[in-house]
């Protein structure tokens, strides 16, 4: 053993060697920390010059001109200043006649809306009718509904018809449309007639001078759309008016056909409430979320399991005749025939709920709020429902699409009912590649707008119908008669256009048709109940009277009491 070896000592590391130490780390990881970050966004400029360029050079290859921009009050990222300004707006009831009149009325027709830093264009709005017609039709393979409209209404709704794009949509919108035909419109109009009635005693009995209490139709008018909706896609109806009548002992108990979607629609608002909060957040629509808005989502799907499992076993208890006449067949035996799960069906039931109730009914509420603050136009109208159809008791001709449709008057009402009040007044879209929108750009507004790929395109549905330029000075009131003689066109889009146009639009004009030549066959006149506000907007998911529709009618001497 070499004694030479120095047996030294074990090295020691003092308490503050080891923070020494560790303050080394500590500053060695956060300068790799910063340096990544320096990389990541250096990536991300060098990508996004990158992009402006390319877009550049696509916009002027298109011959595309430059568009008004709207300034940004709130330069934050991610948008968040416009986000706080709409959500603002929506909770002040100022949205409409407000913040969107106040941007299109600056800044013009058609104007971008670009991020604050890099001046990238994030949006495009729009109320030219040409551009309205690309986006929807002409140029339809280049947008897709913004992935933040389906996650803001999940879990309410799961992907399905009106939510997706693709093959996924194009697979639930072929299984859905071959029910929409015009024997099914004209059979459902016979079997609304019940429902009808049931409408006509929640009003109660008119007193000795002919007038109905107060009431307000927005209540009936939705469990209407529900029953007659149910009724039509799946063969049986929801019964929540009859279950209403009991609970309000209207009617006895014996006559209670139990719904199994009773209270469904207080349910359904209550979720709406939600999704219509995060919709306008955009892609911050996680921010407004909740416990009591999960479980109401539960409770809703709940209610339409046990609702498609006792549709399915009366579609299993049906004769093969019945099977055979194709008339009584319905949404859960075309989806079960191509092989969709019961959680499919649930899904793609509460889709058709979602698209059909709310809309159908803020349609009828706006009406009747317009017919009854216009006694004119109600005059009118009644007039012409009883040139085609006699009276309540005296009936010239059936209630079926095809005299529906040429009830002139009739039309014209439920057209310019929608134009005033479409129950989406904002429809948008983004673009998947670089595209070209018609009109709007250069100091005349006429040349062609550049969209940039991931760019919403924000239809003003709303704003389009009421341009003065398009309508006439009189743009903003309701006055039926515009439409003599008028084509609609591109200006005029209730139920959008174009391959995702509202499946359920002829089955809802159809039933709307004949919910308010029934209403007016059975009361001569109509008026707005003392002090009502029956033309506040409320927009959630769909464009509502925010205040219910309160009125009073009358029953026509000849109508049955
Ligand atoms: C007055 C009543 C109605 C109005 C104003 C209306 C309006 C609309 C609008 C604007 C869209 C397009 C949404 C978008 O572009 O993303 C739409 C789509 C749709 N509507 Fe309606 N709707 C009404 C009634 C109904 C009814 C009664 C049903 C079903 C029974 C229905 C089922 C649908 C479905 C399934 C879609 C999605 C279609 C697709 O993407 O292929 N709608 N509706």
């Amino acid at each position: 053993m070499n004694s030479s070896v120095v047996n030294l000592p074990s090295p020691v590391i003092t308490p503050p060697i080891l923070s020494q130490v560790k303050d080394e780390i500590w500053l060695r990881a956060g300068q790799w920390c910063l340096v990544a970050l320096t990389l990541i966004y250096a990536n991300r400029i060098a990508r996004t010059i990158f992009r402006k360029y390319t877009f550049s050079r696509f916009s002027k290859a298109s011959g595309c001109l430059p568009v008004p921009i709207a300034a940004n009050p709130f330069p934050l990222p991610w948008s968040v200043g416009r986000k706080y300004e709409v959500y603002k707006a929506s909770v002040a009831g100022d949205l409409f006649e407000g913040h969107f009149l106040r941007k299109y009325t600056k800044y013009g027709n058609t104007h971008a809306i670009v991020s604050p830093i890099m001046g990238t264009q994030k949006g495009i709005n729009t109320v030219e009718p040409e551009n309205i017609k690309a986006v929807l039709a002409t140029r339809f393979d280049d947008y897709k509904r913004p992935a933040f409209r389906s996650l803001a209404a999940e879990p309410m709704l799961l992907p399905g018809l009106f939510t997706t794009d693709g093959p996924l949509w194009a697979h639930w919108r072929a299984m859905v449309k071959p029910q929409f035909t015009r024997r099914r419109f004209d059979q459902n109009i016979a079997d609304s007639e019940r429902h009808m009635q049931l409408v006509f005693t929640a009003f109660g009995q008119p007193k000795e001078n002919g007038w109905t209490d107060d009431v307000d139709l927005l209540d009936h008018l939705y469990r209407l759309a529900m029953d007659t909706a149910t009724q039509f896609l799946f063969g049986a109806a929801a019964e929540t008016q009859t279950a209403a009548l009991v609970r309000a002992g209207k009617i006895p108990a014996e006559s209670y056909v139990k719904s199994l979607l009773d209270g469904f629609d207080d349910k359904f608002f209550e979720a709406a409430s939600y999704v219509g909060h995060r919709i306008k957040l955009s892609n911050m629509y996680w921010v407004y979320d909740g416990l009591a808005y999960r479980r109401v989502c539960r409770e809703l799907y709940a209610m339409v399991d046990v609702y498609i499992t006792d549709v399915r076993r009366r579609s299993a208890a049906r004769t093969e005749a019945e099977k055979e006449d194709g008339m009584h067949s319905n949404m859960v035996e075309e989806m079960e025939a191509q092989g969709a799960s019961q959680r499919d069906m649930v899904n793609q039931t509460m889709h058709l709920l979602v698209a059909g109730m709310d809309t159908s009914a803020a349609a009828l509420g706006w009406t009747f709020s317009m017919l009854a603050a216009h006694p004119e136009e109600y005059r009118k109208l009644r007039q012409a429902v009883m040139e085609k159809f006699g009276t309540e008791t005296n009936r010239l001709e059936p209630f079926n699409l095809e005299t529906l449709k040429s009830c002139e008057y009739l039309q014209w009402v439920i057209q310019e009912t929608l134009r005033l009040f479409p129950a989406g007044p904002i429809n948008v879209r983004e673009a998947v590649r670089d595209t070209v929108l018609p009109v709007g750009g250069g100091p005349d507004g006429k040349g062609p707008v550049a969209v940039r790929k991931g760019a919403r395109v924000q239809i003003g549905t709303y704003y389009t119908h009421r341009r003065k330029d398009l309508w006439g000075e009189d743009a903003d009131e309701f006055r039926p008669d515009r439409w003599r003689g008028r084509r609609k066109g591109w200006d005029f889009t209730p139920f959008s256009g174009g391959p995702q146009v509202c499946v359920g639009q002829g089955y809802s004009i159809t039933q709307i048709s004949y919910t308010i030549a029934k209403f007016a066959l059975r009361f001569d006149e109509l008026e707005p109940s003392p002090g009502s506000n029956n033309a506040r907007r409320k927009w959630m998911t769909v464009l509502t009277p925010g205040d219910g529709v309160k009125v009073r009618m009358h029953l026509a001497p000849e109508a049955t009491p």
